[in-house]
Parts: structure tokens; sequence; C-alpha cells
């Protein structure tokens, strides 16, 4: 399999955070689901992907190149959406568009009058004037222009309603038939992955949790119900995370097959969803 994206051993100091040790890769043809929760660090590990902020360590390839030698190449192959508008306000959709365009070597206007007209976007409407939305697809037009093999999201669909998100996910699901291309998809709303997402690369305070194929982490990972009673120190430790209510304990497990060991048919098992897993990743143990 042919790796587009290769992120080895990154690592970026802030003076109250410290993004370490950041590892993960996409192959060409799927798409790789960013979560966690804020401040996190997923911007700052997609500004360093686009180099927009210095390393401290590590290694970006993509394409399987490095991405500060080879960036002017890198970055024809490469439609970057960000999660707010960095457009001059004062300039129209068809200005901006022809001030971006002569940069790629591969701009095809074809496709960009395409999108405008599916998205319903005014041509000759300001930035400033434009809805968040708006703004969103305008962004996405311009990164899905060009040809571009890996395309790198940061919160796309974050404030935008229900009907505007399904498209995105629509034309992402689509652009990915084709198998030379890759999608590096940042949210918080993690039900937009379990509809479109192959991987999920999960990093908490700086740190990577996991990153692994959707389907795994929903196979493995699951809810346990129980009564109180049944729980000790030993098997608490077992749990990611979890919480108490006046029914008893409802934990994350990584180990579905666990259960059976610890508890017999005592516990009820439930499948976990990417958001279940996110939250109490999040909370941890042991909050009583
Ligand atoms: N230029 C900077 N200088 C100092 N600290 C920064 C800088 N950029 C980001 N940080 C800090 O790094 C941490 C991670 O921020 P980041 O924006 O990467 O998180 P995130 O996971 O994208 O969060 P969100 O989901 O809220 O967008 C935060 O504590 C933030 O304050």
């Amino acid at each position: 399999m042919e790796k587009i994206l290769e992120v080895k051993n990154l690592r970026k100091e802030y003076s109250d955070f410290i993004l370490n040790d950041i590892s993960f890769s996409l192959e060409k043809g799927y798409i790789m689901g960013f979560i966690g929760p804020n401040g996190a660090g997923k911007s700052t590990t997609i500004k360093l992907i686009m180099n927009l902020a210095k390393r401290d360590a590590g290694e970006i390839k993509i394409f399987g190149l490095d991405n500060i030698n080879d960036e002017v190449v890198i970055k024809q192959k490469i439609g970057f959406v960000y999660d707010q508008n960095y457009f001059y306000g004062d300039l129209t959709i068809a200005e901006i568009k022809r001030i971006i365009a002569p940069f790629y070597v591969n701009w095809n206007d074809r496709i960009f009058n395409k999108y405008i007209k599916e998205f319903e976007l005014p041509a000759d409407r300001k930035i400033k004037h434009l809805s968040r939305g708006m703004q969103m697809k305008f962004s996405l037009a311009l990164a899905l222009s060009h040809d571009a093999d890996l395309i790198i999201l940061d919160e796309p669909t974050s404030g935008l309603d229900p009907v505007f998100r399904n498209g995105i996910l629509d034309i992402l699901a689509d652009l990915i038939q084709d198998e030379n291309k890759g999608v590096l998809f940042s949210t918080h709303i993690t039900g937009d992955l379990d509809k479109i997402a192959d991987y999920i690369t999960f990093i908490n305070k700086g740190e990577i949790v996991f990153s692994m194929a959707k389907d795994d982490i929903l196979d493995n990972y699951a809810i346990v119900k129980g009564p109180r009673e049944l729980l000790d120190d030993g098997i608490k430790k077992e749990f990611t995370g979890m919480r108490f209510n006046r029914f008893g304990f409802e934990g994350l497990i990584s180990d579905r097959n666990r259960t059976k060991k610890l508890f017999k048919d005592r516990v009820i098992v439930e499948r976990a969803t990417l958001e279940d897993i996110m939250l109490f990743s999040v909370r941890g143990n042991g909050n009583d």
C-alpha cells in the first residue's frame, strides 16, 4: 500500500502545550478522521503538516517527499480547507479565484465552475458577505479544483447544518472513489466519521491515543454496564474511562473479549460509538 501521508515522531512545544511524539500514516484511497477534544492538538498537527508552523522534531512525508524541502511541489497536489476564512473579505469569489488559480499547474476552471454552481455560490459576492457555510463551500471548491491527491480539512463541518454537512461528506466519499486520493479530516463531530471514515486517529492532550481502522476500533471497544459491586480497583483499571449513576457503572473497555472473563454474564455489553470512545477516553477513570 502506498502512503500518501506519513507523520513520524512529530513534536511541537508551545509555552503551555506540547504536541508529543505524534505518528500516523494515511494510505491512498482512504479517508482518515482526525479526532480529539478542544485543544488536543489537531490544528497544530495540521499546521505542521502544511508547514504553516515549524516543528521541533520528527518527520512529515507527503507523497513520499519531505513536507518542508519539497513544499512547492507537494502543495500543488494538496487541497487544504482551513477552519477559518483566510481570504481577504472585500474581494469577491470570482476575484479570489482569479488570484489563486494561476498558482496551480493543474487548475481546472470547468471543475471549479461545476462546484460553484452545485454549491449555489454567487460569484460576484464579497467573501465577507458569505455565510459560514458558503465560505466553507467556497474553500472546498478551491481545494477540489486543481486535481489534488491529498485533501486536508480542518473542522470543515463545524457550525454547519446537517444538510450542508452531508453534502460535504458526499463529496468526500465520491472523491475517494479515485483510489489515488486520500483525505485527512479533523472534526469533533464524530457522527460524520461514522459515515465516511476508514481510519481514525485520535489525539488527546497532545498525544496519540490510537490510529486504527475504524471497523477494528468499533469491533474492539465496548460499553459495559453493571452494578457497582462488581468493581474492585483491579477491574477498574481494565477500563479506559468510567462513570457512575444510581443504577451502577458504565465504562469503556478497549478489548470487548475481556468482559466475559471479568464479569461472565453479569453485565450488559454494548457497541461503543466513536463519540463514546472519545468522551470516556477524555474523562478517564475513577471519577466516582
Ligand atoms: N501559536 C501558538 N502559540 C501558543 N500556543 C498555541 C499556539 N497555537 C496553538 N497553541 C496551543 O496549542 C494547544 C492545541 O491547540 P490546537 O488548536 O492544535 O487544538 P485543536 O485540537 O485543534 O483544538 P480545537 O478542536 O479547539 O480546534 C492549545 O492549548 C493552544 O492554546
